[in-house]
Protein backbone atom coordinates (compact mmCIF):
# COMPACT_ATOMS: atom_id res chain seq x y z
CA UNK A 1 0.00 0.00 0.00
CA UNK A 2 1.58 3.59 -0.97
CA UNK A 3 -0.29 6.82 -0.64
CA UNK A 4 1.79 10.07 -1.36
CA UNK A 5 1.29 13.65 -0.29
CA UNK A 6 3.06 16.81 -1.66
CA UNK A 7 2.59 19.88 1.30
CA UNK A 8 3.09 22.70 -0.94
CA UNK A 9 6.27 21.77 -2.69
CA UNK A 10 8.41 23.99 -4.85
CA UNK A 11 11.78 23.81 -6.68
CA UNK A 12 14.07 26.78 -7.42
CA UNK A 13 16.99 25.63 -9.36
CA UNK A 14 20.17 27.57 -8.49
CA UNK A 15 20.32 29.72 -11.63
CA UNK A 16 16.53 30.96 -10.06
CA UNK A 17 14.45 28.80 -12.56
CA UNK A 18 10.58 27.94 -10.67
CA UNK A 19 10.08 24.34 -11.55
CA UNK A 20 7.45 23.49 -9.01
CA UNK A 21 6.15 26.51 -7.81
CA UNK A 22 3.77 25.16 -4.10
CA UNK A 23 2.12 22.20 -5.69
CA UNK A 24 0.15 20.18 -2.99
CA UNK A 25 -1.40 16.74 -4.00
CA UNK A 26 -3.02 13.57 -2.47
CA UNK A 27 -2.45 10.34 -4.08
CA UNK A 28 -4.64 7.79 -3.00
CA UNK A 29 -3.53 3.70 -2.53
CA UNK A 30 -3.56 2.39 -5.81
CA UNK A 31 -4.62 5.01 -7.47
CA UNK A 32 -3.17 5.82 -11.32
CA UNK A 33 -2.44 9.62 -10.95
CA UNK A 34 -1.09 11.19 -14.82
CA UNK A 35 0.71 14.50 -14.41
CA UNK A 36 -0.35 16.58 -17.42
CA UNK A 37 1.78 19.45 -18.97
CA UNK A 38 3.54 20.49 -21.77
CA UNK A 39 7.37 20.78 -21.67
CA UNK A 40 9.26 22.43 -18.68
CA UNK A 41 6.26 22.54 -16.98
CA UNK A 42 7.64 21.15 -13.79
CA UNK A 43 6.10 17.35 -14.38
CA UNK A 44 9.84 15.62 -14.27
CA UNK A 45 10.92 17.37 -11.59
CA UNK A 46 7.93 16.40 -9.38
CA UNK A 47 8.68 12.75 -9.98
CA UNK A 48 11.97 13.50 -9.05
CA UNK A 49 11.61 14.86 -5.79
CA UNK A 50 8.87 11.89 -4.89
CA UNK A 51 11.89 9.24 -6.06
CA UNK A 52 14.37 11.43 -3.70
CA UNK A 53 16.55 12.32 -7.03
CA UNK A 54 15.97 15.88 -6.15
CA UNK A 55 15.21 17.81 -3.03
CA UNK A 56 12.56 20.23 -2.68
CA UNK A 57 13.42 24.10 -1.89
CA UNK A 58 10.88 24.64 0.05
CA UNK A 59 7.51 21.87 1.48
CA UNK A 60 7.44 18.52 2.33
CA UNK A 61 6.93 15.09 0.73
CA UNK A 62 4.96 12.23 2.79
CA UNK A 63 4.93 8.35 1.90
CA UNK A 64 2.56 6.47 3.60
CA UNK A 65 1.71 9.66 5.79
CA UNK A 66 5.60 9.40 6.78
CA UNK A 67 7.86 12.43 5.66
CA UNK A 68 10.47 11.08 3.50
CA UNK A 69 12.95 13.98 2.68
CA UNK A 70 15.32 12.70 4.94
CA UNK A 71 15.16 8.75 3.37
CA UNK A 72 17.44 7.84 0.31
CA UNK A 73 16.17 6.79 -2.47
CA UNK A 74 16.68 3.00 -2.46
CA UNK A 75 14.74 3.32 1.04
CA UNK A 76 11.79 4.84 -0.28
CA UNK A 77 9.81 1.52 -2.22
CA UNK A 78 9.72 3.29 -5.19
CA UNK A 79 10.47 1.99 -8.92
CA UNK A 80 11.43 4.52 -11.59
CA UNK A 81 10.29 4.02 -15.18
CA UNK A 82 12.05 6.31 -17.69
CA UNK A 83 11.50 7.23 -21.64
CA UNK A 84 14.79 6.05 -22.38
CA UNK A 85 14.40 2.77 -20.77
CA UNK A 86 18.03 2.63 -19.26
CA UNK A 87 18.22 -0.93 -19.43
CA UNK A 88 21.55 -2.12 -19.45
CA UNK A 89 22.98 -3.52 -23.10
CA UNK A 90 25.18 -6.10 -21.97
CA UNK A 91 22.60 -7.89 -19.83
CA UNK A 92 20.43 -10.44 -20.75
CA UNK A 93 16.56 -9.79 -20.27
CA UNK A 94 16.41 -11.75 -17.62
CA UNK A 95 19.52 -10.34 -16.21
CA UNK A 96 17.62 -6.75 -16.52
CA UNK A 97 14.89 -7.46 -14.86
CA UNK A 98 16.23 -9.72 -12.22
CA UNK A 99 18.87 -6.58 -11.57
CA UNK A 100 17.14 -4.97 -8.48
CA UNK A 101 16.36 -8.72 -6.92
CA UNK A 102 20.42 -9.53 -7.29
CA UNK A 103 20.81 -6.20 -5.44
CA UNK A 104 18.84 -6.63 -2.81
CA UNK A 105 20.23 -10.24 -2.20
CA UNK A 106 18.07 -12.80 -3.29
CA UNK A 107 19.03 -16.22 -4.33
CA UNK A 108 19.41 -17.37 -8.04
CA UNK A 109 16.93 -19.69 -7.92
CA UNK A 110 13.47 -17.47 -6.29
CA UNK A 111 15.51 -14.56 -8.74
CA UNK A 112 15.00 -16.26 -11.75
CA UNK A 113 10.95 -17.85 -10.99
CA UNK A 114 10.11 -13.98 -10.16
CA UNK A 115 11.69 -13.17 -13.33
CA UNK A 116 9.66 -15.70 -15.25
CA UNK A 117 6.86 -14.73 -13.59
CA UNK A 118 6.78 -11.13 -14.41
CA UNK A 119 8.41 -11.79 -18.30
CA UNK A 120 5.49 -14.47 -18.60
CA UNK A 121 2.42 -11.49 -17.49
CA UNK A 122 4.86 -8.84 -19.81
CA UNK A 123 4.24 -11.36 -23.08
CA UNK A 124 8.65 -11.19 -22.92
CA UNK A 125 8.90 -14.57 -21.57
CA UNK A 126 10.13 -15.78 -25.18
CA UNK A 127 12.90 -13.54 -25.42
CA UNK A 128 14.23 -13.72 -21.81
CA UNK A 129 17.72 -14.81 -23.26
CA UNK A 130 18.32 -11.72 -25.64
CA UNK A 131 20.17 -8.67 -25.01
CA UNK A 132 18.24 -5.42 -25.33
CA UNK A 133 19.93 -4.31 -29.00
CA UNK A 134 18.09 -7.47 -30.09
CA UNK A 135 14.21 -6.62 -28.89
CA UNK A 136 11.73 -3.79 -31.03
CA UNK A 137 10.73 -0.86 -28.99
CA UNK A 138 7.51 -2.20 -27.21
CA UNK A 139 9.63 -5.44 -25.56
CA UNK A 140 12.37 -2.75 -24.44
CA UNK A 141 9.69 -1.29 -22.65
CA UNK A 142 8.31 -4.61 -21.34
CA UNK A 143 11.25 -4.91 -19.72
CA UNK A 144 11.61 -1.99 -17.95
CA UNK A 145 8.72 -2.16 -16.94
CA UNK A 146 9.45 -5.83 -15.74
CA UNK A 147 12.59 -4.08 -14.31
CA UNK A 148 10.26 -1.91 -12.28
CA UNK A 149 7.91 -4.31 -11.02
CA UNK A 150 9.78 -7.03 -10.45
CA UNK A 151 10.51 -5.99 -6.25
CA UNK A 152 6.98 -5.39 -6.44
CA UNK A 153 7.26 -1.73 -5.31
CA UNK A 154 4.50 0.37 -3.34
CA UNK A 155 5.13 3.26 -5.93
CA UNK A 156 5.22 3.26 -9.58
CA UNK A 157 6.61 6.14 -11.02
CA UNK A 158 6.47 6.39 -14.79
CA UNK A 159 8.30 9.66 -16.59
CA UNK A 160 7.00 9.71 -20.38
CA UNK A 161 7.57 5.64 -21.23
CA UNK A 162 5.90 5.46 -23.88
CA UNK A 163 7.27 8.59 -26.08
CA UNK A 164 9.75 7.07 -27.82
CA UNK A 165 6.89 4.52 -29.65
CA UNK A 166 5.54 4.96 -32.61
CA UNK A 167 1.51 5.17 -32.16
CA UNK A 168 0.05 1.94 -32.53
CA UNK A 169 2.27 0.57 -29.74
CA UNK A 170 2.14 3.61 -28.01
CA UNK A 171 -1.92 2.90 -27.83
CA UNK A 172 -1.60 -0.97 -26.93
CA UNK A 173 1.25 -0.31 -24.27
CA UNK A 174 -1.34 2.21 -22.96
CA UNK A 175 -4.03 -0.44 -22.32
CA UNK A 176 -1.03 -2.65 -21.02
CA UNK A 177 -0.09 -0.44 -18.19
CA UNK A 178 -2.78 0.47 -16.58
CA UNK A 179 -4.69 -2.99 -16.72
CA UNK A 180 -1.42 -4.41 -14.98
CA UNK A 181 -0.73 -1.25 -12.32
CA UNK A 182 -4.87 -1.77 -11.35
CA UNK A 183 -3.97 -5.66 -11.00
CA UNK A 184 -1.01 -5.49 -9.19
CA UNK A 185 -3.12 -2.39 -7.15
CA UNK A 186 0.09 -0.44 -7.39
CA UNK A 187 0.21 3.53 -7.24
CA UNK A 188 1.03 5.06 -9.99
CA UNK A 189 1.99 8.85 -10.82
CA UNK A 190 2.30 9.35 -14.82
CA UNK A 191 4.28 11.92 -16.40
CA UNK A 192 3.21 12.80 -19.78
CA UNK A 193 2.63 16.34 -21.94
CA UNK A 194 0.08 13.75 -24.19
CA UNK A 195 -3.90 14.52 -23.01
CA UNK A 196 -5.14 11.13 -24.81
CA UNK A 197 -2.71 9.28 -22.93
CA UNK A 198 -3.78 11.43 -19.46
CA UNK A 199 -7.45 11.25 -20.39
CA UNK A 200 -7.47 7.12 -21.24
CA UNK A 201 -5.06 6.12 -18.35
CA UNK A 202 -5.60 8.34 -15.33
CA UNK A 203 -7.78 7.68 -12.63
CA UNK A 204 -7.48 11.54 -11.70
CA UNK A 205 -5.34 13.76 -14.10
CA UNK A 206 -3.22 16.68 -12.38
CA UNK A 207 -2.46 19.41 -14.70
CA UNK A 208 0.89 21.79 -14.43
CA UNK A 209 1.80 24.96 -15.92
CA UNK A 210 4.68 26.54 -15.03
CA UNK A 211 5.18 24.86 -12.00
CA UNK A 212 1.82 25.51 -10.97
CA UNK A 213 -0.65 23.06 -10.45
CA UNK A 214 -3.82 24.42 -12.74
CA UNK A 215 -6.61 21.55 -11.99
CA UNK A 216 -6.61 18.14 -10.76
CA UNK A 217 -9.98 15.65 -11.11
CA UNK A 218 -10.89 12.40 -13.18
CA UNK A 219 -10.80 13.01 -16.88
CA UNK A 220 -14.32 13.55 -16.98
CA UNK A 221 -13.99 16.32 -14.51
CA UNK A 222 -11.38 18.18 -15.96
CA UNK A 223 -12.60 17.69 -19.23
CA UNK A 224 -16.29 19.02 -18.24
CA UNK A 225 -15.50 21.63 -16.08
CA UNK A 226 -11.82 22.84 -16.30
CA UNK A 227 -10.41 24.87 -13.74
CA UNK A 228 -9.08 27.77 -16.14
CA UNK A 229 -8.69 28.78 -19.68
CA UNK A 230 -5.74 27.40 -19.53
CA UNK A 231 -7.04 23.67 -18.84
CA UNK A 232 -9.68 23.91 -21.08
CA UNK A 233 -7.34 25.14 -23.86
CA UNK A 234 -5.49 22.16 -23.38
CA UNK A 235 -7.60 19.42 -23.08
CA UNK A 236 -9.26 17.96 -25.82
CA UNK A 237 -9.17 17.53 -29.76
CA UNK A 238 -9.99 19.87 -31.41
CA UNK A 239 -9.29 22.19 -29.32
CA UNK A 240 -11.86 24.10 -27.25
CA UNK A 241 -13.31 27.62 -29.08
CA UNK A 242 -12.12 29.97 -27.01
CA UNK A 243 -13.73 32.89 -28.15
CA UNK A 244 -13.61 36.78 -26.83
CA UNK A 245 -17.23 38.46 -25.15
CA UNK A 246 -18.50 41.82 -24.08
CA UNK A 247 -21.31 40.94 -21.41
CA UNK A 248 -24.35 43.65 -21.72
CA UNK A 249 -26.85 42.86 -19.15
CA UNK A 250 -30.57 43.91 -19.74
CA UNK A 251 -31.90 43.50 -16.12
CA UNK A 252 -34.77 40.83 -15.63
CA UNK A 253 -34.51 39.71 -19.27
CA UNK A 254 -31.18 38.54 -20.34
CA UNK A 255 -27.44 38.66 -20.64
CA UNK A 256 -25.76 39.26 -24.06
CA UNK A 257 -22.29 37.72 -24.66
CA UNK A 258 -21.44 39.76 -27.83
CA UNK A 259 -18.84 38.50 -30.25
CA UNK A 260 -18.68 41.64 -32.40
CA UNK A 261 -20.81 40.59 -35.10
CA UNK A 262 -23.16 38.37 -33.38
CA UNK A 263 -24.37 37.60 -29.97
CA UNK A 264 -25.60 34.48 -27.61
CA UNK A 265 -28.00 35.12 -24.76
CA UNK A 266 -28.32 34.36 -21.63
CA UNK A 267 -31.86 34.09 -20.40
CA UNK A 268 -32.12 35.52 -17.06
CA UNK A 269 -34.30 32.63 -15.33
CA UNK A 270 -30.96 30.43 -16.29
CA UNK A 271 -29.12 30.22 -13.11
CA UNK A 272 -25.57 31.51 -14.43
CA UNK A 273 -27.13 34.75 -16.12
CA UNK A 274 -26.55 36.48 -12.13
CA UNK A 275 -22.80 34.70 -12.25
CA UNK A 276 -21.91 36.36 -15.71
CA UNK A 277 -24.03 39.79 -15.05
CA UNK A 278 -21.32 40.75 -12.30
CA UNK A 279 -18.92 41.22 -15.79
CA UNK A 280 -21.81 43.57 -17.54
CA UNK A 281 -19.51 46.48 -20.05
CA UNK A 282 -16.03 43.62 -19.34
CA UNK A 283 -14.90 41.14 -21.67
CA UNK A 284 -14.66 37.85 -20.74
CA UNK A 285 -13.82 34.28 -22.41
CA UNK A 286 -16.72 32.23 -23.39
CA UNK A 287 -15.61 28.29 -24.45
CA UNK A 288 -17.23 25.84 -26.56
CA UNK A 289 -16.25 23.17 -27.67
CA UNK A 290 -17.19 21.60 -31.41
CA UNK A 291 -19.29 18.63 -29.53
CA UNK A 292 -21.76 21.37 -28.55
CA UNK A 293 -22.30 23.28 -32.02
CA UNK A 294 -24.92 21.20 -34.12
CA UNK A 295 -24.84 22.66 -37.87
CA UNK A 296 -28.78 23.46 -38.14
CA UNK A 297 -30.79 25.39 -41.04
CA UNK A 298 -30.04 29.03 -41.54
CA UNK A 299 -33.94 30.29 -40.43
CA UNK A 300 -33.50 28.64 -36.93
CA UNK A 301 -34.08 30.47 -34.25
CA UNK A 302 -32.57 30.33 -30.51
CA UNK A 303 -28.80 30.22 -29.34
CA UNK A 304 -27.32 30.00 -33.15
CA UNK A 305 -24.22 31.44 -34.96
CA UNK A 306 -23.73 31.92 -38.25
CA UNK A 307 -20.51 31.82 -40.24
CA UNK A 308 -18.55 30.68 -43.22
CA UNK A 309 -16.54 28.17 -43.60
CA UNK A 310 -12.87 29.01 -43.94
CA UNK A 311 -11.70 25.13 -44.71
CA UNK A 312 -12.30 21.24 -44.12
CA UNK A 313 -10.12 18.53 -42.18
CA UNK A 314 -11.74 15.58 -43.27
CA UNK A 315 -10.64 12.93 -40.39
CA UNK A 316 -12.11 10.00 -41.90
CA UNK A 317 -15.16 9.35 -39.34
CA UNK A 318 -15.98 12.82 -39.44
CA UNK A 319 -15.14 16.12 -40.91
CA UNK A 320 -13.92 19.62 -38.81
CA UNK A 321 -15.62 22.72 -40.31
CA UNK A 322 -13.71 25.90 -39.47
CA UNK A 323 -16.08 28.61 -39.84
CA UNK A 324 -15.49 32.15 -39.74
CA UNK A 325 -18.02 33.88 -37.43
CA UNK A 326 -16.27 37.79 -37.15
CA UNK A 327 -15.72 37.13 -33.91
CA UNK A 328 -12.22 37.04 -31.67
CA UNK A 329 -10.55 33.99 -30.50
CA UNK A 330 -8.06 33.72 -27.21
CA UNK A 331 -5.70 31.64 -27.69
CA UNK A 332 -3.51 30.72 -24.91
CA UNK A 333 0.53 31.04 -25.13
CA UNK A 334 2.72 27.48 -24.38
CA UNK A 335 0.01 25.68 -25.54
CA UNK A 336 1.05 25.90 -29.34
CA UNK A 337 4.46 25.08 -28.70
CA UNK A 338 5.20 21.48 -27.19
CA UNK A 339 1.96 19.88 -27.68
CA UNK A 340 1.47 18.22 -31.43
CA UNK A 341 -0.71 20.65 -33.54
CA UNK A 342 -2.60 19.50 -36.01
CA UNK A 343 -4.29 21.14 -39.19
CA UNK A 344 -4.68 24.82 -39.82
CA UNK A 345 -5.18 26.28 -36.41
CA UNK A 346 -2.16 24.27 -35.27
CA UNK A 347 -0.58 25.99 -37.90
CA UNK A 348 -1.51 29.32 -37.26
CA UNK A 349 -0.78 28.60 -33.22
CA UNK A 350 2.72 27.66 -34.37
CA UNK A 351 3.34 30.72 -36.02
CA UNK A 352 2.52 32.37 -33.14
CA UNK A 353 4.95 30.08 -30.99
CA UNK A 354 7.54 32.13 -32.13
CA UNK A 355 6.32 35.64 -31.05
CA UNK A 356 5.15 33.87 -27.81
CA UNK A 357 8.52 32.75 -27.50
CA UNK A 358 10.01 36.26 -27.64
CA UNK A 359 7.43 37.56 -25.47
CA UNK A 360 7.84 34.78 -22.56
CA UNK A 361 12.08 35.52 -23.35
CA UNK A 362 11.20 39.09 -22.78
CA UNK A 363 8.98 38.40 -19.74
CA UNK A 364 10.77 38.35 -15.96
CA UNK A 365 10.63 34.69 -14.69
CA UNK A 366 7.89 34.38 -12.39
CA UNK A 367 8.06 34.88 -8.85
CA UNK A 368 6.71 31.85 -6.55
CA UNK A 369 4.49 34.42 -4.99
CA UNK A 370 2.52 35.38 -7.93
CA UNK A 371 1.51 31.61 -8.17
CA UNK A 372 2.11 32.14 -11.37
CA UNK A 373 -1.49 32.85 -12.42
CA UNK A 374 -2.17 35.48 -15.14
CA UNK A 375 -2.85 38.54 -13.83
CA UNK A 376 -4.97 39.91 -16.41
CA UNK A 377 -5.14 37.60 -19.45
CA UNK A 378 -6.97 39.93 -21.80
CA UNK A 379 -4.94 43.13 -21.53
CA UNK A 380 -1.18 41.20 -20.63
CA UNK A 381 -0.11 40.41 -24.79
CA UNK A 382 2.49 38.42 -23.36
CA UNK A 383 -0.40 35.85 -21.67
CA UNK A 384 -2.39 35.02 -24.78
CA UNK A 385 -2.86 36.03 -28.34
CA UNK A 386 -5.91 36.99 -30.23
CA UNK A 387 -6.85 35.96 -33.63
CA UNK A 388 -9.81 35.80 -35.71
CA UNK A 389 -11.54 32.72 -34.18
CA UNK A 390 -11.76 29.52 -36.36
CA UNK A 391 -14.98 28.03 -34.47
CA UNK A 392 -14.65 24.09 -34.93
CA UNK A 393 -17.76 21.98 -35.80
CA UNK A 394 -17.64 18.78 -36.43
CA UNK A 395 -19.44 17.17 -39.50
CA UNK A 396 -20.47 14.23 -41.28
CA UNK A 397 -17.80 12.79 -43.13
CA UNK A 398 -16.86 14.06 -46.28
CA UNK A 399 -20.09 16.62 -46.25
CA UNK A 400 -21.55 18.38 -49.24
CA UNK A 401 -20.23 21.30 -48.57
CA UNK A 402 -16.74 23.35 -49.25
CA UNK A 403 -15.02 26.13 -48.05
CA UNK A 404 -16.91 29.32 -48.79
CA UNK A 405 -20.20 27.98 -47.45
CA UNK A 406 -22.07 29.36 -45.04
CA UNK A 407 -23.33 27.40 -42.05
CA UNK A 408 -25.10 27.83 -39.26
CA UNK A 409 -24.21 26.26 -35.67
CA UNK A 410 -26.64 25.96 -33.04
CA UNK A 411 -25.02 26.24 -29.67
CA UNK A 412 -26.09 23.84 -26.87
CA UNK A 413 -25.61 26.67 -24.01
CA UNK A 414 -25.58 24.14 -20.97
CA UNK A 415 -22.17 23.21 -22.33
CA UNK A 416 -20.72 26.50 -22.50
CA UNK A 417 -18.31 27.62 -20.50
CA UNK A 418 -17.14 31.16 -19.11
CA UNK A 419 -13.90 32.51 -17.55
CA UNK A 420 -12.38 35.78 -16.47
CA UNK A 421 -9.81 37.74 -17.95
CA UNK A 422 -7.85 36.15 -15.52
CA UNK A 423 -8.01 32.89 -17.08
CA UNK A 424 -10.12 31.92 -14.15
CA UNK A 425 -13.12 29.91 -14.75
CA UNK A 426 -16.34 32.05 -13.56
CA UNK A 427 -18.33 29.79 -10.86
CA UNK A 428 -21.84 29.92 -12.13
CA UNK A 429 -22.93 27.87 -9.35
CA UNK A 430 -24.07 24.57 -10.78
CA UNK A 431 -22.18 21.43 -12.71
N1 LIG B 1 19.05 20.58 -13.24
C1 LIG B 1 18.38 21.68 -13.64
N2 LIG B 1 18.89 22.92 -13.50
C2 LIG B 1 18.22 24.02 -13.87
N3 LIG B 1 16.98 24.00 -14.42
C3 LIG B 1 16.40 22.78 -14.58
C4 LIG B 1 17.07 21.58 -14.22
N4 LIG B 1 16.25 20.53 -14.52
C5 LIG B 1 15.14 21.08 -15.05
N5 LIG B 1 15.22 22.42 -15.09
C6 LIG B 1 14.20 23.38 -15.52
O1 LIG B 1 13.07 23.20 -14.66
C7 LIG B 1 11.86 23.34 -15.39
C8 LIG B 1 11.03 22.09 -15.22
O2 LIG B 1 11.67 20.99 -15.82
P1 LIG B 1 11.05 19.54 -15.87
O3 LIG B 1 12.02 18.61 -16.50
O4 LIG B 1 10.48 19.18 -14.55
O5 LIG B 1 9.81 19.78 -16.86
P2 LIG B 1 8.87 18.72 -17.57
O6 LIG B 1 7.52 19.27 -17.47
O7 LIG B 1 9.10 17.37 -17.05
O8 LIG B 1 9.37 18.83 -19.05
P3 LIG B 1 9.76 17.65 -20.09
O9 LIG B 1 8.47 17.01 -20.46
O10 LIG B 1 10.38 18.43 -21.21
O11 LIG B 1 10.70 16.75 -19.36
C9 LIG B 1 12.27 23.63 -16.81
O12 LIG B 1 12.24 25.03 -16.99
C10 LIG B 1 13.68 23.09 -16.90
O13 LIG B 1 14.41 23.79 -17.87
Amino acid sequence: MSTVALKDVTKIWPDGTVAVNRVSLDVRDGEFMVLLGPSGCGKSTVLRMIAGLEDPTEGDILLNGEPVLDLPPRDRSIAMVFQDFALYPHMTVADNIGFPLKLSGVEPGPRQDRVGTVAGALGIGEVLGRRPSQLSGGQRQRVAMGRAMVRRPGLFLMDEPLSNLDSGLRAELRAEITSMTRELGVTTMYVTHDQAEALTMADRVAIMRRGVLQDLGTPTEVYRRPATLYVAAFLGSPRMNLLEASVYVHLDRYVALNFGEQSLYLAWSDPRSRAVARYHGERIVVGVRAEALTPVTPDTAGAVLHGRIRYLEHHGHESLAYLDIGATAIVVDEIGGPVRDQGPTGGALKRLGGALQRLTRAAPAPAPEDGGAPVSLLNDPGRHHRRAAELSVRLAPYPAVTSGHPLTVAVQMDAVHFFDERGDRIDVGWR
